[in-house]
């Protein structure tokens, strides 16, 4: 890296604003000699770029042009959240984004990264190294804003399961300990390093000690290209410069260098110092594009100085937020509303050479070949899968709401069906009761394994994090997710089956109970596997509890007990309602397992004294007689089998056809209608505001 132009670390705040102060009219010397542009101002000694920064074939370069992002609100049009914004990011240097609260810096760095929501539309080009290239899934790494981490995991279980999935498997299980360690430490949170993350319910690190863990994991793996949402929330300032320093120290000792691109809100001197570039926004309009060490001569010069002992980003964010009616620093009777400050200095930039040596740039990294980029290596499928499997066990164990306090429930609720049902006996009535009791077993007792919903939500999110960085498949997280839950939902089958099935005095032998546990098990695993398909479709877990229970209520009502199969209306219950409910296959099945080679006494004249239950299951509960019961759990067992194929084809697919419809919808943002604030002067030759 170049000789700074900045203070040292040591310097005094007095110094900074002299330095801040005392920039001149270059831009980045070193960068323009490595592409071959012509500099147009004097070279300074600007550190970003650095020599070798565009023959570095490693990095990453990030060019956006003309980028427009519309959100559509109803009937009403859309709004514009970006407006044809243009800028580039570079191997080696920390660009960041700042701007009022709601200017759309997140909206930025979503777009730059690949991941606007579906309610939005982009126009405009981003490319990487030249190449439109799809970003997400495993090319680069971004720290969201939210804190989506496995709160019952301590620090270093956390990192250190991230290394696991994520460091190739040519590094040792030592070395991989020991990265995750050092990162640990870079961040400052050795003294947290077994202290459980935490959540709601159960305190554990604070916000900012969480938004580290969060960085860690994200920087564990030296990406390319890493984007960070405001990394210094929950910071305190010293905490906030040593976070961002070791970000960009990392960076700029890593062979290859990484471009960094961060939203921040309030940067003291000293993080302002450690930014390359600085992309000002202004109600997603740019009011500055350019090295952050010239910002603040650009604001002087468009007749805003930074006023003395005053931070220049405090001075810059005051000056451009408009939330809050007046400029401070003006007098009440030359009050200047930001708006009109916010357009003297969008028009200021929009004909700057700041503006036009942005847009030469872009031009040339774009003409500039320097290869697609790579996807990063990771460990095998099947460290992935064990990795998984571990890490969502030890998740289980430690969360209460997971399994624990279903066991629990369960074990009462078993109590009580094996007092109400307590001794059937085997006379003619105990024929009503057995039914019911199974009815019941394989409906409602299954039916609140939707309990564990909530728990199973978070482990989404967590999964849409990493997979979405590229930490690891879908078809991992199913096979984690599904052999981690297996000892759980075997022991809530056995123990409160176990219950219900010897206190009542359910058909006796061993291997009819086997075969009850079976059913049991596989009716859990099948509404978990439910679940999870609905959890992939719904975007919340209140919607996801309703949807599941939904359809389990139509399951049930469709499953031939309340209704008898033949009763069933043809067109909706009985098909396809009757053969797609799980309840029909558990139902026969447990109503074969208890009533074949059991004879009941008949209470009516006329009738053989004893009735087999083989006629009780034809006659009386009209089951399927030509299939046997082991059909019906294999057909349970192949329906967990395919919903949890189903959740994987919805999660591939929204990952490949969402960027493609997101491509068909996306209009060019000036054929919308667009709601925006009507500027208070005529926007200047360029500016492509839409009223
Ligand atoms: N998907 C969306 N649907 C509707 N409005 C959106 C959407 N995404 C962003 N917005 C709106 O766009 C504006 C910019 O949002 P964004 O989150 O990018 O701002 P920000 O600068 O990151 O704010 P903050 O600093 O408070 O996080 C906001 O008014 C927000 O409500």
């Amino acid at each position: 890296m170049s000789s700074l132009p900045y203070p040292s670390k040591q310097s005094s705040a007095s110094d900074h604003r002299l330095n801040y102060q005392s920039t001149s009219l270059s831009y980045n010397h070193e960068i323009q000699a490595t592409l071959g542009v012509k500099t147009v101002a004097p070279p300074s000694s600007s550190r970003g770029g650095g020599e070798g920064a565009a023959t570095d074939h490693n990095g990453v370069f990030l060019t956006w042009e003309d980028l427009w992002v519309t959100v559509s609100i109803g009937k009403k049009g859309s709004k514009s959240i970006l407006q044809g914004l243009t800028g580039y990011a570079q191997p080696g240097e920390l660009l960041a984004i700042m701007g009022p609260s709601g200017c759309g810096k997140s909206t930025l760095l979503d777009t730059l990264a690949g991941r606007l929501g579906s309610n939005t539309r982009q126009t405009g080009d981003i490319l990487i190294n030249g190449h439109k290239q799809r970003l997400a899934y495993g090319t680069s790494a971004y720290v969201t804003q939210d804190e989506t981490l496995i709160t019952t995991l301590t620090v270093k279980e956390a990192v250190y399961y991230s290394a696991q999935l994520q460091l190739p498997d040519s590094m040792s299980r030592a070395e991989k300990k020991e990265r995750a360690e050092v990162t640990i430490r870079e961040m400052g949170l050795q003294d947290a390093m077994n202290t459980r993350i935490g959540g709601w319910g159960s305190k554990g690190l604070s916000g900012g000690q969480k938004r580290r863990v969060s960085i860690c994991i994200e920087i564990l793996t030296h990406p390319k290209l890493l984007f960070l949402d405001e990394p210094t929330s929950g910071l305190d300032s010293a905490a906030s410069y040593h976070v961002m320093s070791r970000i960009v120290r990392f960076d700029r000792k890593d062979e290859n260098r990484r471009t960094v691109i961060a939203s921040i809100h309030q940067p003291s001197g000293e993080v302002f110092q450690l930014f390359d570039s600085l992309c000002l926004l202004s109600a997603g309009k740019v009011v500055y594009f350019g090295p952050a060490s010239q910002a603040n001569e650009f604001f002087a010069l468009n007749g805003f100085p930074c006023p003395t002992l005053q931070n220049p980003s405090d001075h810059f964010l005051k000056t451009i937020n408009k939330d809050f009616e007046t400029v401070p620093e003006q007098g009440l009777e030359d009050a200047i509303t930001a708006e009109v400050a916010i357009n003297t200095l969008t028009k200021a930039y929009k004909s700057s050479d700041h503006y036009q040596q942005v847009k030469r740039l872009v031009t040339e990294i774009c003409e500039k070949d320097c290869g697609t980029l790579e996807e990063r290596s990771h460990s095998n499928f099947l460290t992935q899968c064990l990795v998984l499997t571990r890490r969502s066990f030890v998740n289980m164990y430690r969360d209460l709401g997971y399994y624990w306090l279903r066991v629990a429930i369960y074990v009462s609720l078993a109590l009580g069906l094996a007092t109400l049902f307590y001794n059937l006996g085997s006379d003619n009535d105990s024929i009503q009761d057995r039914g019911s009791l199974l009815m019941f077993i394989a409906s409602f007792l299954t039916f609140m394994t939707i309990g564990g919903f909530p728990s199973f939500v978070e482990d989404m999110k967590v999964f849409e994090r990493e997979r979405l960085n590229g930490h690891y498949g879908a078809t991992a997280f199913v096979f984690g997710n599904t052999f981690s839950a297996f000892p759980y939902l075997l022991l809530i089958s056995v123990i409160p089956g176990a219950i219900t099935y010897y206190l009542p005095g359910l058909h006796k032998g061993y291997e009819h109970f086997i075969y009850f546990i079976l059913v049991l098990f596989a009716c859990m695993m099948l509404v978990e596997s439910l679940m999870m398909t609905v959890a992939s479709m719904v975007p919340n877990f209140l919607m996801g509890i309703i949807t599941g229970a939904g359809i389990q209520a139509f399951m049930v009502l469709g499953g031939g007990f309340f209704r008898l199969p033949n009763d069933l209306p043809q067109p909706f219950w009985k098909y396809p309602m009757y053969y797609i409910a799980f309840h029909k296959y558990a139902y026969q099945g447990l109503f074969k397992n208890e009533f074949e080679g059991l004879t009941f006494p008949s209470n009516q004249a006329g009738e053989p004294r004893t009735i087999p239950g083989e006629q009780i299951l034809r006659d009386r509960w009209q089951v399927e007689m030509g299939v046997s019961k082991w059909v019906d759990l294999a057909i349970l067992l192949g329906m967990v089998v395919l919903y949890r194929i189903l959740f994987l084809v919805i999660i591939k697919t929204t990952e490949k056809i969402k960027p493609i419809i997101t491509a068909i919808v996306s209009v060019p943002p000036k054929q919308t209608t667009q709601i925006m604030e009507i500027p208070l002067t005529t926007p200047s030759h360029g500016d492509q505001s839409v009223v």
